[in-house]
């Protein structure tokens, strides 16, 4: 830690001025609640939205300046808010602006890149503390993890951060930026691909899973469908930045499609013993050790939130093989990855993906019905092996790199999905508040962000 870095800032007031580079959804959630919670918040985007955004903040208490260098010179906590892939070029075209003493951090989801840019362009008597809420813009804040990482700070700079950051009322986890971005591939980046897997196959197959009688199965069905929605709702970019700049993401988005192939492979090849004991053998080594702990979800509160007209009975619905589900445990176990031991930096899309997970392996019965649906029922295969296409095209994408593929590839399906968004998005914002009622900090007064 360099001595020469000034320790001028205000420690016991709320006098400090904090800065947020990039006014989209993330930007805008945290100059919100900073500044309700009494902190002076000045903001900007590209310098060409200045006048509309000046004119929407127009009598609150952030202060829209036109562009990062007005920021930066009058802030002692600079946030850059921006996409991943841009963070390099904002931060070179900023950071010489910085007020000295000052402390920088960013909230993008991968923290190499991040940390890169700052130590390549901020000048040396700025701290560096950076963050990253890990749940999205319209999800309650409170109870969910906060990651804090001082990357180069002095303990009274890492508590005034942590101080202004506790109006989220989150759950702070101070972590370095290796761990974060070891951590967040484990839990953000194969649930995503996943999801844009199970997109991608119902729109290759003209499918609304919704209008599909063998989708209208309930719980595990309607939790699917509504995070698949969910993340087809949010814009490519988030994903695209944190599978393609994070190497452990890439690395793992692999070997969750090479777990998908192998196991259609046994499918399609009837191999029936081969393929029940792999997924018991998976299904042991991941979850041997938590079967006694209460269940992450329950069926009865899921089976609330369908985006179908019709809800057909349980004892009438249609087993499914879970190939998106099998092949995850498969790739985890594979990997040497525990889920349960990740909690710190879950998402709220990550533990319902646990959680429905788990419902299903902690369940031998249930857990035999997939195995006996991917072997006997055809009906299944024509979404399995778009499924199989699907997750293979994603790790491609991923690993090639290519923001423009990746973000074709996203906005298609997008596309066809875009006319129940709002519907799924209500939907799945009651779900998610739903099952963590039960999880947040009970005493909080505050309203949901
Ligand atoms: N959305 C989410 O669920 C979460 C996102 N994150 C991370 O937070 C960051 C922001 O995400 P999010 O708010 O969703 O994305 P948005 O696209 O909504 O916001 C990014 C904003 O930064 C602006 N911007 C780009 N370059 C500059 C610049 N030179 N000066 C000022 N503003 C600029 C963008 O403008 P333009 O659109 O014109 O490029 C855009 O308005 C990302 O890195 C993301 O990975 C973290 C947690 C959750
Ligand atoms: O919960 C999820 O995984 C989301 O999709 C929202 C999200 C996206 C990016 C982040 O860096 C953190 C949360």
């Amino acid at each position: 830690m360099s001595t020469e870095i000034p320790v001028a800032l205000p420690m016991d007031s709320q006098d400090a001025t904090v800065g947020i580079i990039g006014m989209g959804d993330m930007g805008r959630l945290y100059a919100k609640k900073i500044s309700a919670a009494g902190w002076k918040v000045t903001a900007c985007d590209r310098p060409d939205k200045y006048e509309n955004l000046k004119a929407e903040f127009q009598g609150s208490s952030v202060t829209i300046l036109e562009n990062g260098h007005l920021v930066s010179r009058c802030s002692d906590y600079i946030i850059y808010s921006v996409e991943a892939e841009n963070i390099d070029a904002v931060v070179k075209l900023y950071g010489p602006s910085t007020k000295m003493g000052a402390i920088v951090g960013g909230q993008t989801s991968c923290k190499a890149p991040e940390i890169a840019a700052f130590e390549r362009h901020l000048p040396k008597d700025v701290e560096i503390i950076s963050c990253h809420s890990l749940h999205g813009p319209k999800v309650d804040s409170r109870g969910q993890p906060l990651v804090i990482i001082p990357h180069r700070a002095t303990p009274e700079g890492t508590a005034l951060i942590t101080r202004i950051l506790s109006c989220f009322r989150s759950k702070t986890v101070q972590l370095s930026a290796q761990e974060h971005d070891r951590i967040t591939a484990d839990t953000q980046a194969v649930t995503h691909a996943a999801f844009l897997s199970m997109g991608t196959a119902w729109h290759a197959n003209a499918q609304f899973p919704w209008e599909v009688e063998r989708y209208n199965a309930g719980g595990i069905e309607n939790v699917k469908i509504n995070i698949m929605m969910r993340i087809y709702s949010n814009k490519w970019h988030v994903y695209a930045g944190l599978a393609i700049l994070n190497p452990a993401a890439r690395d793992q988005i692999r070997a969750y499609a090479e777990s998908v192939t192998e196991l259609f492979k046994l499918m399609i090849s009837h191999k029936k013993q081969e393929f029940s004991d792999r997924i018991i053998a998976a299904g042991t080594a991941v979850f041997g050790r938590h079967r006694g702990s209460p269940l992450l979800l329950r069926d009865d509160i899921l089976d609330q939130y369908s985006l179908s007209s019709t809800q057909i009975p349980k004892s009438e619905r249609r087993p499914n093989s879970h190939l998106s589900l099998l092949a995850m445990v498969d790739c985890w176990w594979k990997l040497g990855i525990v889920p349960y031991d990740h909690m710190i930096c879950e998402t709220p899309l990550f533990r319902l993906w646990l959680g429905v997970v788990e419902y299903v392996y902690r369940d031998r019965r249930l857990l035999e019905e997939c195995i006996e649906t991917a072997m006997e029922d055809d009906i299944f295969r024509m979404d399995d092996i778009e499924f199989t296409f699907a997750a293979r095209g994603w790790s491609d994408a991923v690993s090639f790199g290519d923001f423009e593929s990746y973000r074709k590839r996203f906005e298609k399906v997008q596309t066809y999905f875009a006319p129940r968004v709002a519907e799924a998005t209500r939907l799945g914002n009651e779900m998610i508040a739903k099952i963590f009622e039960k999880t947040r900090d009970e005493t909080s007064e505050e309203a949901p962000a």
